[in-house]
């Protein structure tokens, strides 16, 4: 059939928003952060591609179906961060973070100073991994609090 809607071959963002509970601290900062304290995150992952057009696939009408998205941001971060303790794990930081490991505590140790910024870097990277062909990543907001958030674009990378 003729396709009627032009339309459907232009590109199209969809975004998945994720919470996740976190501690972290931040080695060296001359302000309050610098005690290990924790975040209600708040993470929208938006991603680009053409909507299928195929009434024999089951996708027919989607960038990528949401369930997917969910599934690929769960697995690479919300459920590796989520009631977690984020720690420089390339700073001397990385004794306390043992220190709490042996008592128990889940902690991740970064290769970066946990900071907005850096959270934002490394969840590029993993979910751009992730993605199946024709599908990119557009752009990532990290809240740390409801008042101050960080953003990722993929024109600035
Ligand atoms: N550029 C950045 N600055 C700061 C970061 C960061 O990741 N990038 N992180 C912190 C702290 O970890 C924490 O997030 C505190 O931030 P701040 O907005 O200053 O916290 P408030 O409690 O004052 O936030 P309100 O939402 O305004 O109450 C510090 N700086
Ligand atoms: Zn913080």
């Amino acid at each position: 059939m003729q396709n009627e809607f032009p339309y459907l071959c232009s590109m199209i963002r969809i975004t998945k928003i994720f919470t996740f509970e976190t501690a972290h601290v931040l080695y060296n900062y001359d302000g309050k952060c610098k005690n290990m304290h924790g975040h209600s995150y708040k993470l929208f992952v938006t991603v680009k591609g053409k909507p299928v057009n195929d009434l024999e696939n089951p996708k027919n009408g989607m960038v990528v179906d949401f369930g997917d998205i969910k599934d690929i941001v769960k697995s690479e971060i919300v459920d590796v961060w989520d009631h977690a303790v984020l720690i420089n794990g390339v700073s001397p930081h990385r004794e306390l973070g043992e220190g709490l490991e042996n008592q128990g505590h889940k902690v991740i140790y970064c290769t970066f100073q946990p900071t907005c910024e850096n959270m934002l870097y490394a969840i590029a990277a993993k979910v751009k991994s992730k993605l199946p062909e024709g599908i990119s990543l557009a752009y990532l907001k990290l809240h740390e609090t409801e008042n101050s958030y960080g953003e990722w674009f993929a024109e600035d990378n």
